[in-house]
């Protein structure tokens, strides 16, 4: 699904304005139908509604909305603000409509000042005040209006988005003055804010309507970025063909564990053996050759030198793709031997945790990292290998961005909607997995598999994209049997076989 810009979205609604064609009062009312039907699906007719509508059209479907909902029964008191002495055209109509309707309980409009009602646990407040239009952060009376309706304890529905949420970038908003709503209808797409962990707390649960908006335009626009659908996985997937053995289903190297982290090195060995690659090899310190022997029989070990971690860049001739990183420690040592093994490595590599942790710390070294190479850091691990802070989700976001171009790299963000980047500037999010999943070891199986997946044949892009959605579909099945709660992360390998049986 792409996600398009609150810019690509007005040009998107003016398209199926001409091209479908219909009037724009005609598309507000079927937007309202969509959103009406979803309100009455959650709320019986005896719940006292109280709706702010705001100047534009985000106003506009609240106030047609009103209209529906007094029409099958529903008290509701409206309150439009109208302090400019202007609404949008479409915003007019609807407060024409309404008031002809004739049905609704109580109409204030508001162009100076507002006493706002009692709000009490048993109402719901729809929340109309602005959407996609909205263009800075709120203040003056709007401000205390959201910070009004954040203190009640009625329920709240914000039509298309909370309003005070911008759909892209929050970084420099006021965070008081966002409508944390229970509910969110939003129309036609997800905006790219409600992917973003810290605007979480504003979206409740969500919904998208969709309104039809023109899918010539959907499916011919350009867009930076999209959510990967289970159909964009299926036809991915590789076919095992009947005649291969395991020399012609790839070898995978990963270069994991130290000592007291052997746990990180068998957990990406088993979770990359179960990506359905032919051999997995396992370079890892003396220390840790019996725990990998007998949790992993299936792996080959190759032992470094020292006894307690990674000393020595490996040969890499006879290996079809490398993973390394995981709990390998930051010895000093380690990390020569980590950039020597970056350099001389010619297959694909997926670089995480650890690994990812010594590039931070010699950012220098970046520079010769070679193109195409995939890197899969959780927030933190970004901050520090991009060596500043982020302000916020959206900021992060666009710091990985510009990095996988600067560097020609895969960025795999990690987080409840992992965000792909890609060298092209674009971005990929991941609709599956689960918060059970936040639990120690659940990276090391994400590199594990997308390994298997480089050694098996897939592209890097294809790797990550399909490695991603596996690793998160196999939290979500574990989820289903397991419950989030106890999840830990070898549930997630123990589902990955029923995770490739319904995505193949
Ligand atoms: N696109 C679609 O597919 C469809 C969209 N639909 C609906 O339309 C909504 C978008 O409507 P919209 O474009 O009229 O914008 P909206 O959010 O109502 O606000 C604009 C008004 O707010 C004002 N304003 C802005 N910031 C402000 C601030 N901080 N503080 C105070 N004022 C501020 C701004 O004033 P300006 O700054 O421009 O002078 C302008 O007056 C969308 O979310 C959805 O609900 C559906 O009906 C049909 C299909
Ligand atoms: N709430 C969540 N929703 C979806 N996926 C999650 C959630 N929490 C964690 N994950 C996934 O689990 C993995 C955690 O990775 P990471 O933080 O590196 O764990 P570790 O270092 O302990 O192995 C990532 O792939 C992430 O996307
Ligand atoms: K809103």
């Amino acid at each position: 699904m792409k996600i398009f810009t609150s810019a690509q979205i007005h040009e998107l609604d003016k398209y199926t304005i001409e091209k479908e064609p219909i009037s724009s009062i005609d598309l507000m009312e079927r937007a309202a139908k969509a959103l009406t039907r979803a309100i009455e699906a959650e709320w019986s007719a005896d719940i006292p509604v109280v709706v702010f509508a705001g100047p534009g059209n985000n106003g506009g479907d609240a106030l047609a909305v009103s209209r529906m909902l007094a029409a099958d029964g529903y008290q509701i008191a409206v309150y439009l603000f109208n302090v400019h002495n202007h609404l949008s055209e479409e915003c007019a109509t609807n407060k024409q409509r309404l008031i002809e309707a004739n049905k609704i309980k109580a109409f204030t409009e508001i162009t100076m000042n507002f006493d706002p009602p009692e709000l009490s646990k048993d109402n719901l407040v729809i929340d109309g005040l602005f959407g996609s239009g909205l263009n800075k952060p709120l203040s003056g009376g709007f401000s205390a209006l959201v910070r009004y309706i954040n203190q009640s304890s009625a329920k709240v529905v914000s039509i298309d988005i909370p309003s005070g949420l911008m759909c892209e970038d929050n970084t420099y908003n006021i965070r008081q003055n966002i409508v944390k709503a229970d509910l969110t209808l939003t129309l036609q797409q997800k905006k790219l804010s409600m992917l973003l962990a810290d605007n979480q707390c504003y979206i409740g649960q969500l919904k998208v309507l969709d309104i039809h908006l023109s899918q010539e335009y959907i499916s011919q626009k350009d867009c930076e970025y999209k959510v990967l659908e289970e159909n964009d996985i299926k036809s991915r997937i590789l076919p095992r063909k009947d005649f291969s053995h395991k020399g012609t289903m790839g070898s995978a190297l990963l270069i994991a564990g130290s000592y007291g982290m052997a746990g990180a090195a068998v957990l990406s060995t088993k979770a990359c053996l179960r990506a359905g690659v032919g051999k997995v090899y396992v370079h890892t310190p003396r220390r840790n050759y019996n725990i990998m022997q007998i949790a992993v029989p299936e792996a080959v070990m190759q032992m470094d030198r020292e006894e307690n971690y990674f000393s020595e860049a490996v040969d890499t001739h006879d290996i079809d793709a490398l993973g390394i990183g995981p709990g390998l420690g930051q010895q000093e040592d380690t990390a020569i031997a980590v950039i020597a093994q970056l350099r001389r490595t010619g297959c694909p590599i997926v670089v995480d945790a650890d690994a990812i942790n010594i590039l931070a710390n010699h950012r220098a070294w970046l520079q010769q990292l070679p193109a195409g190479i995939i890197l899969t850091p959780h927030p933190k691990e970004f901050d520090r290998l991009y060596g500043t802070m982020s302000n916020s989700c959206y900021e992060r976001l666009e710091k990985a961005r510009k990095l996988s171009k600067v560097l020609q790299a895969y960025i795999i963000l990690k987080g409840h909607y992992s965000a792909l980047c890609l060298p092209d500037g674009h971005v990929e999010f991941n609709p599956t997995g689960n918060s059970g999943m936040a639990t120690a070891g659940s990276g090391d199986t994400l590199t594990g598999i997308i390994t298997g997946l480089l050694a098996r044949g897939y592209k890097s892009v294809d790797a990550c994209r399909v490695g991603m959605y596996l690793h998160g579909y196999a939290g979500d099945l574990a989820a289903q049997e397991l419950g989030k709660e106890s999840l830990i992360a070898s549930d997630l390998i123990q589902y990955l076989p029923q995770a490739f049986i319904e995505l193949s």
